[in-house]
């Protein structure tokens, strides 16, 4: 039976060094500040961006939320975000995705100051993480990187399998596994033989968004299994993308949903924040 690699635990532990970090920076007169903004009434986002000022309160950085109507133009928003990349008690500058249709996501992402990119998508960004000089990572990648360390996985020369090839997670995780000195396949809806990738793998990242399309069955015996996947089934159930009680069954680890790789996603976001705060000193 696996050993559960608890997200709750690990996040709570990080957000008390980073609460501590942040009461040493406020005793030299810096309070790291995030902006966070929200276009629409996705409820979902609307979740995770509570979630997120919760957080900040927490652990004592400042948050700066902007609660946009759904028609918001493009225009209106790239204004709000020239703005926010001039105000100095901005550290870090956080969009929520996805945004409504009539908003490039692309143009809005690059318009937030890359020393400013809490979130990491900024091209400048992904170029720096791709030659693994990253000034931040995205937090859910980096959420999951972090989990393996405290989990104890080494990944130098071992076989990663990822599932999911998603700017947000898929690609970047792919190419953090790879600074580590993974051998790293990289798996989407094209991939064929899919089952027979993820039975190779010594480590399996599930990050594709389909409610347990992982089976339990196609896990090598004491595999790691991290599972990316928040999927809503029904009114209130969530389920990742990996079948976890028969996971469960081969792997030597996993990751369960809820209370897996969701609750670091938050936690890095809280660490960007900060770093941004130190490095702008
Ligand atoms: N600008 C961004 N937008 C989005 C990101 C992101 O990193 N930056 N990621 C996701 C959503 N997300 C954060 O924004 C996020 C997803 C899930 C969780 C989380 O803690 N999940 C919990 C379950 C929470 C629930 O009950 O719904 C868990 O897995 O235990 C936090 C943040 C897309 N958009």
């Amino acid at each position: 039976m696996a050993k559960i690699i608890d997200g709750k635990a690990i996040a709570a532990k990080i957000r008390a060094e980073i609460s501590a970090e942040a009461a040493r920076l406020k005793e030299q007169g810096i309070v790291p500040g995030l902006a966070v903004v929200l276009v629409g009434e996705d409820p979902a986002s609307k979740v995770y961006v509570s979630m997120k000022e919760k957080a900040c309160a927490d652990v004592g950085i400042f948050s700066d939320e902007y609660k946009l109507p759904a028609e918001t133009g493009e225009a209106e928003l790239l204004a709000l975000i020239e703005k926010l990349n001039a105000d100095p008690k901005i550290h870090g500058i956080l969009v929520q995705l996805p945004l409504p249709k009539q908003i490039n996501t692309e143009r809005i992402l690059e318009a937030i100051s890359p020393e400013k990119d809490a979130d990491g998508f900024h091209p400048y960004n992904v170029g720096r993480l791709v030659i693994g000089k990253p000034l931040f990572q995205p937090c859910t990648p980096y959420g999951v990187m972090v989990m393996l360390k405290e989990a104890g996985v080494e990944l130098s020369g071992k076989e990663v399998v990822v599932v999911g090839r998603s700017n947000i997670v898929g690609k970047p995780v792919a190419f953090m596994c790879l600074q580590q000195n993974a051998t790293v396949t990289l798996c989407h809806s094209k991939t064929r033989d899919l089952a027979g990738k993820v039975a190779q793998a010594d480590v399996v990242i599930a990050a594709v968004g389909v409610p347990e399309m992982i089976k339990g069955a196609w896990i090598k015996e004491g595999a790691v299994v991290i599972d990316v996947g928040v999927n809503r089934v029904g009114e209130k159930k969530l389920v990742g993308d990996v079948e976890f009680a028969a996971a469960s069954e081969r792997a030597s680890a996993i990751t369960p949903v809820p209370g897996g790789v969701g609750p670091m996603t938050i936690t890095m976001l809280l660490q960007n924040t900060l770093e941004s705060a130190k490095r702008g000193m």
